[in-house]
């Protein structure tokens, strides 16, 4: 089985609804998120997919989310824009394009999201 993983950052605004405590404050995040494939098959070149085409595929999430309010994009309009909701919000959105890309040879294995540099949440399925 291999597995490859691409870092992203990006730097947003948010709160916490429900919560009682200093997040529930506007405040910023330099966030980083991990995406991590997995698969069995090597393409051609001996990659389970080129580190450029997974950059390409997080990049249009990553600056939908950069530099805004978070709790103003949908869907966090209503759903809590917590590290565990934005690491399955990347799961999702880049599970999507990647099984189309790949016919299901590569999948996205898990994403993880840190709040800070000691804080983070992981969603896979
Ligand atoms: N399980 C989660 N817990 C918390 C989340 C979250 O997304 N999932 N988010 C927050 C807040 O967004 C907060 O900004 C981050 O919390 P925290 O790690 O406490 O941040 P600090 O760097 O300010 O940590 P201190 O140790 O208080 O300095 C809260 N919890
Ligand atoms: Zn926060």
């Amino acid at each position: 089985m291999f597995e490859v993983t691409v870092e992203a950052g990006f730097s947003s605004g948010h709160y916490l609804r429900n919560y009682r405590g200093k997040c529930e404050n506007p405040h910023g995040h330099n966030y980083k998120v991990f995406v991590t494939l997995i698969g069995e098959e090597l393409d051609e070149a001996g990659l389970l997919l080129d580190f450029k085409l997974l950059k390409q595929v997080m990049r249009p999430v990553v600056d939908y989310l950069d530099h805004q309010m978070i709790n103003e994009l949908e869907p966090f309009t209503t759903l809590n824009p917590s590290a565990e909701n934005l690491a399955r919000y990347f799961y999702q959105e880049t599970a999507k394009q990647l099984h189309e890309m790949t016919t299901g040879r590569v999948r996205v294995k898990d994403c993880t999201l840190y709040e800070t540099d000691t804080s983070f949440a992981r969603y896979y399925e």
